[in-house]
């Protein structure tokens, strides 16, 4: 069996320098903030204008509707639309479910069991979840407890977020079990501005982990799906 290669998704990018960079280092998937009151905003022809070769593109949404959704995802040739607002199941199918990111707050949940609960009503209308600390927004760099979401089990392939670099990542990779990890503010030298150095080593801790020191290498990992 082919061991499974976590996805590693690098958000915020507002250049075509730090694009590159995230590519060359191994990014699986780069992300643009289109919510205007965020630093790393980006308008949807210049993400448009950023090429990121073998990289799938996201777009993060926090307050458009459905039709400005997909306006955008064409506007900027964005394979996944994040969506980190109040978007419900309804909205979701409007976007496309094989399109959706849908991002879930841990923190808005008094247990696993009540996150798990809300994400199986969106099972089957996103095509991947993200798992965000705090309780709105994003970009905060706070972590989650990654202790806490050791035991869950998502209907969906997950991804890790909330404060990733280099520091906190042994920790998430040791604890939790997604099935890969969104980094942004943690490889930052500023808001939307990416530290090279700091994204090689974030996915070199990454890789590394895939190559040598998953135990469950021959096993699913996360949710045990994929996406692509
Ligand atoms: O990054 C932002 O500025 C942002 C603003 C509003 C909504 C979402 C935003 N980011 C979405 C992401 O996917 C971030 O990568 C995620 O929140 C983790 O960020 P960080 O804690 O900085 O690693």
């Amino acid at each position: 069996m082919t061991p499974r290669r976590l996805l590693v998704k690098v958000c915020g990018i507002t250049r075509q320098v730090d694009a590159e960079a995230c590519v060359r280092h191994g990014a699986d998937l780069v992300g643009f903030i289109f919510h205007p009151a965020s630093p790393r905003f980006i308008e949807p022809g210049n993400a448009a204008q950023i090429d990121t070769g073998r990289a799938l593109r996201v777009g993060v949404f926090v307050e458009q509707d459905a039709a400005e959704v997909r306006d955008i995802m064409d506007r900027a040739r964005l394979d996944y639309a994040q969506l980190a607002g109040e978007h419900d199941p309804q909205c979701c199918r409007a976007v496309g479910p094989g399109r959706v990111i849908r991002v879930f707050r841990p923190q808005r949940h008094a247990d696993v069991a009540g996150l798990a609960a809300e994400m199986a009503q969106y099972a089957q209308c996103m095509t991947m979840a993200l798992l965000d600390a705090g309780t709105a927004g994003g970009g905060h760099g706070r972590t989650l407890d990654f202790a806490a979401l050791s035991t869950l089990r998502a209907p969906v392939p997950w991804l890790l977020a909330g404060g990733l670099s280099p520091r906190t990542l042994p920790e998430a990779l040791r604890l939790v079990a997604p099935d890969g990890f969104d980094l942004n503010s943690g490889l930052e030298s500023a808001p939307g501005i990416k530290d090279e150095t700091l994204v090689r080593e974030a996915i070199r801790l990454i890789r590394t982990f895939d190559e040598t020191n998953d135990p469950r290498a021959d096993a699913p990992r996360g949710s045990g799906g994929c996406i692509g």
